[in-house]
């Protein structure tokens, strides 16, 4: 079984009735929202469902999920999601599908954060990826140049030669920062350049990461928060 689907199904198993859920973004928590579609149906599950992207609240209508937009939800008992990269410590770089803003305002109400990823995600330093920042358009270059003085090579996200826009009418720019020593204080950098919505650097949030491997396992990794 591909190991992205084997981690998304078994994150789907600690939901549980009346819950409120968060619907992560990507190739790897799709899995985790098809299961969910599949116990709503089977056991009847009552849920609460709440998406970090509309790629994923297409999908979830796609599984008959019922879905509650994020203004009647104040917090969330389990959000599963995936990863570009999760370290030791599950700090972790996200963004690479452009849901970062909404899957970090999920993730900021989220009670406990299940990531989900298959194993090339998980590394011993955080930075290859490179970390996407979303900016609001006007002067994004200026702040492109600000995020430079940081120490970042920054590149506009294009998708078949235009512009990304991300689901908020924000654009991204990918950047390249080697790799990280001090994940936390590089993310209150960026977050205090103006012009930056947010950044893809997620530290300290994750409570669980569950790895599928390619030998058909999988790992479970859990810190305390
Ligand atoms: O913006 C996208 C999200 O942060 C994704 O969760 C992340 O890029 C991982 O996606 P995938 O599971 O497709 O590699």
């Amino acid at each position: 079984m591909d190991p992205k689907q084997l981690a998304g199904e078994q994150a789907a198993a600690y939901v549980e009735n009346n819950m409120v859920i968060g619907l992560g973004t990507g190739s790897t928590a799709c899995w985790a929202i098809k299961k969910i579609g599949e116990r709503i149906a089977n056991e009847g599950l009552q849920l609460t469902c709440t998406a970090t992207s509309i790629q994923s609240e297409k999908l979830a209508e796609q599984f008959h999920i019922p879905l509650t937009d994020i203004a009647q939800v104040s917090s969330i008992d389990i959000t599963i999601d995936g990863a570009d990269e999760i370290d030791r410590q599950l700090d972790m770089i996200k963004g690479g599908g452009g849901a970062l803003l909404r899957e970090k305002i999920i993730a900021n109400i989220t009670k406990y954060y299940i990531i989900v990823a298959d194993e090339s995600k998980y590394v011993a330093q955080l930075g290859a990826f490179g970390i996407p920042v979303e900016v609001v358009p006007f002067g994004w270059q200026r702040t492109a140049e600000h995020l430079e003085k940081l120490g970042a090579k920054p590149t506009l996200r294009k998708k078949e030669q235009e512009t990304f826009i991300t689901d908020n009418g924000n654009y991204i720019l990918d950047c390249d920062f080697g790799l990280i020593n001090d994940a936390a204080s590089l993310e209150t950098s960026i977050h205090n350049i103006p012009g930056v919505v947010v950044c893809g650097l997620f530290i300290s949030r994750a409570h669980k990461l569950i790895l599928g491997k390619k030998d058909g396992s999988t790992e479970e990794i859990t810190t305390k928060r």
